[in-house]
């Protein structure tokens, strides 16, 4: 079988939210078959690559998940982002989290305030309290080897879908946007519930799933792949990507 620089197979059908004829568009190798994007109509969306999910000493490290990989999967999305700044792509970053006075994260009256490990674990453990996931603190902050560049949009979100109580959409329908690249902690929570909401907002959501890590055993992370796959979107390789969009670097 005959196949492309990208690795996508010549008579594999493609997935066609943008017409071949647009200049900025390239094809993008993909499971369950390659999509076309264009740097015009795609954004990327880091989510929540916070201390709190990637840092030592932050929110998911103190309430016992593994965030071994974090640092290795901030290395390969700074990889990301490099390629879609070269290529004119909009990106954006998630910041989940709540006020300092954790108006936002709900009374007992809220499913959140029963469900949100970082609640909990400082509800558990009173020296923590005020610690975890506030706006203006330490934890809620991007890590430092993704820090935003001039241009790039901050959204913050105070749930796990980024399309709840936040100005995700709109900022994305003002910019004529249709693809979603997916990057970010945790696969499984925030970057799944995410790409399931777009989905049904009409947007086209792409996880790379090497610019991912979970939170939980590997079954999730293999649960979220498949979901994404064969349900709600396509899955890709961070490779893939930077070589899909590698040509319409403008540098
Ligand atoms: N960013 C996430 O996926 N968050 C998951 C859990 C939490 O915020 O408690």
């Amino acid at each position: 079988m005959l196949h492309l620089h990208n690795s996508v197979r010549v008579n594999q059908s493609i997935v066609d939210p943008v017409p071949a004829s647009d200049p900025r568009a390239v094809v993008l190798a993909a499971r369950p078959e390659p999509i076309r994007l264009s740097a015009g109509s795609t954004a990327v969306i880091v989510v929540d690559m916070q201390n709190a999910y990637a840092s030592r000493g932050g929110y998911v490290d103190e309430a016992g998940f593994d965030i071994a990989p974090a640092a290795e999967v901030a290395g390969r999305i700074g990889q990301v982002l490099d390629a879609a700044r070269a290529a004119g792509m909009p990106i954006v970053f998630l910041q989940n989290g709540w006020d300092a006075g954790y108006v936002e994260a709900g009374t007992p009256a809220s499913p959140n305030w029963h469900k949100s490990n970082a609640l909990k674990t400082m509800r558990a453990r009173p020296e923590l309290a005020g610690r975890f996931l506030a706006r203006g603190g330490w934890d809620y902050e991007l890590v430092d080897v993704l820090r935003p560049a001039p241009g790039d949009i901050r959204v913050h979100k105070p749930r796990y879908s980024a399309f709840f109580n936040s100005q995700l959409d709109s900022i994305l329908r003002a910019r004529g946007i249709r693809t979603l690249i997916f990057a970010g902690i945790a696969s499984n929570v925030c970057v799944e519930s995410t790409l399931r909401d777009g989905f049904h907002l009409e947007y086209f959501g792409v996880l790379l799933e090497d610019a991912t890590h979970h939170l939980g055993p590997d079954f999730t992370r293999e649960a979220t792949l498949y979901n994404v796959e064969k349900f709600f979107g396509w899955v890709s390789t961070v490779a893939d990507f930077r070589r899909a969009v590698g040509p319409l670097s403008r540098e």
